[in-house]
C-alpha cells in the first residue's frame, strides 16, 4: 500500500506513506520543492519512537535537501525517504518493495544512501529502480571533499592554515570515516568518536595520529573545529555553552537541534557553516552525473568552499546568522526560477 498523505496546511513536503505487510516495510517518501528539478535525497533507515517522529524527520530532511540543492547550483529539488525499522522486517524484501515504489515515481524522486542504510540495501533497491545511486564510497569521498573545502573556508576566515588544526569528528560511519581521513591527509589532527566505540577505534587505526574519545565528550573536546558527521539535532542549547571549538562544520544533516541554536553559536563567536553547504558533496556528485550529465563534478564540489566563505562573510557583515544567510540565498534562487 502506498498512501499519499494530505499536504500539511502549514506548507512543506508532500509525503507518501508506504506499508507492505508482506515484507514488514514501513517507509515515508517526502517530496519537497521541485522548482529546480526532481526531488532528491537519500534513504535513512532507523528505529523511530513513533510514526509521527519519522514524519517530522523526513519532512525536515527533505526541506534541508531543497536548500542544499539550491545552494549547490543543482538542477534538483529536495526529497528524502525514511525506513522505519521494527521487529520482524524482512530487510531484503522491504528494500525491494521500496525500490519498486521509487521506480513507480518515474524519476520525480531520486535517491541514494543515508544514515543506517547499507550498501546491500541499496543494491537490492537498484534491482528494482534506475533512480538509486549505489556508489556509496564515491559519494562519501565527495562529501569529504566538500567538507574539507568548507573547513578551509573557516580556516581562511580565522586566518590560520588547515595544517595543524584539530578537528573533532562525531561519527565513524561512511561519512565520518571518509571525512576524518581526508582532513588528516590535509594535515589536520583528528579526534574521533562513535557510539560504537569499536568502529571508532577501527577507523582511527587507519588514520595517522588520530585518537578516540567518548561519544559523550566529542562535542566539547578542546579542539579548533567540531565536525558532526553522525545523527542530526546534536548541537543543542545545553551543548553550546560547553563547546571549546571556534567553528562547527560537519556533514550531518540538520545538526542544529533547532533554528535558534544558530544564534547561540553566533553569540559565542563560534563560526558555523550550515550543513546544507558542508554536506552537499554527495548530492552534487550523484545529481551532477545523473540529472545534469556533468562528466566532472569536482569544480561544483570545490565551489562549496566559496559558498561557505560568502555566507560566513555576509553573516559577519550583516549581523545575521550563517543559517539565515544560507536560507535566504537558497530561497532566492528558487524564487528567481519561478519567475
Ligand atoms: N551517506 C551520504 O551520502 C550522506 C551525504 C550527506 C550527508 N550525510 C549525513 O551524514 C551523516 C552520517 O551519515 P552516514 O552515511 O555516515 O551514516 P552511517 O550509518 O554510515 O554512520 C553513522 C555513524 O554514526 C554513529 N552514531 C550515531 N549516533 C551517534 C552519536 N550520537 N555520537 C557518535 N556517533 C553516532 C553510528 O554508530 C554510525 O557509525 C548523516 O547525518 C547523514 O544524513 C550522508
Amino acid at each position: 500500500m502506498a498512501e499519499l498523505l494530505p499536504k500539511p496546511a502549514s506548507g512543506g513536503p508532500r509525503c507518501i506513506f508506504v506499508a507492505d505487510p508482506r515484507s514488514g516495510l514501513r517507509a515515508i517518501v517526502a517530496l519537497d520543492d521541485t522548482t529546480l528539478g526532481p526531488a532528491v535525497g537519500g534513504v535513512r533507515t532507523m528505529r523511530y519512537p513513533s510514526a509521527d517522529a519519522a514524519l517530522a524527520d523526513v519532512r525536515a530532511l527533505a526541506r534541508a535537501m531543497t536548500r542544499k540543492c539550491s545552494l549547490a547550483g543543482l538542477d534538483a529539488g529536495g526529497g528524502k525517504a525514511v525506513v522505519l525499522l521494527g521487529d520482524g522486517v524482512d530487510r531484503k524484501a522491504a528494500f525491494a518493495r521500496l525500490g519498486q515504489v521509487v521506480e513507480e515515481l518515474g524519476g520525480t524522486f531520486r535517491t541514494a544512501g543515508d544514515l543506517g542504510t547499507t550498501a546491500a540495501d541499496l543494491a537490492v533497491m537498484a534491482e528494482h529502480t534506475q533512480y538509486v545511486h549505489t556508489d556509496e564510497r564515491g559519494l562519501a569521498a565527495a562529501v569529504a571533499r566538500g567538507l574539507l573545502r568548507c573547513i578551509e573556508a573557516c580556516a581562511a576566515v580565522r586566518g590560520v592554515p588547515v595544517e595543524g588544526l584539530s578537528v573533532a569528528v562525531q561519527g565513524a560511519g561512511a561519512i565520518g570515516a571518509r571525512a576524518a581521513a581526508a582532513l588528516a591527509d590535509a594535515g589536520a589532527r583528528i579526534v574521533l568518536a562513535d557510539v560504537d566505540t569499536r568502529r571508532a577505534e577501527e577507523v582511527a587505526r587507519g588514520i595517522p595520529g588520530a585518537r578516540v574519545t567518548s561519544a559523550e565528550r566529542i562535542l566539547v573536546e578542546d579542539v579548533d573545529i567540531v565536525a558532526p558527521c553522525a545523527v542530526g539535532g546534536v548541537i543543542t542549547a545545553e551543548v553550546v555553552p560547553s563547546m571549546r571549538a571556534w567553528a562547527v562544520c560537519g556533514a550531518a544533516n540538520n545538526a542544529l537541534a533547532s533554528p535558534e541554536i544558530a544564534s547561540h553559536l553566533a553569540a559565542r563567536g563560534i563560526l558555523h557553516v550550515p550543513d546544507p553547504i558542508a554536506s552537499a558533496g554527495a548530492v552534487i556528485d550523484g545529481i551532477g552525473l545523473s540529472v545534469m550529465g556533468l562528466p566532472d563534478r569536482t569544480p561544483l564540489i570545490d565551489r562549496l568552499g566559496d559558498t561557505a566563505r560568502l555566507v560566513l562573510d555576509e553573516a559577519k557583515a550583516t549581523g545575521r546568522t550563517p543559517m539565515d544567510v544560507a536560507e535566504a540565498r537558497a530561497l532566492a534562487r528558487i524564487a528567481a526560477a519561478r519567475r
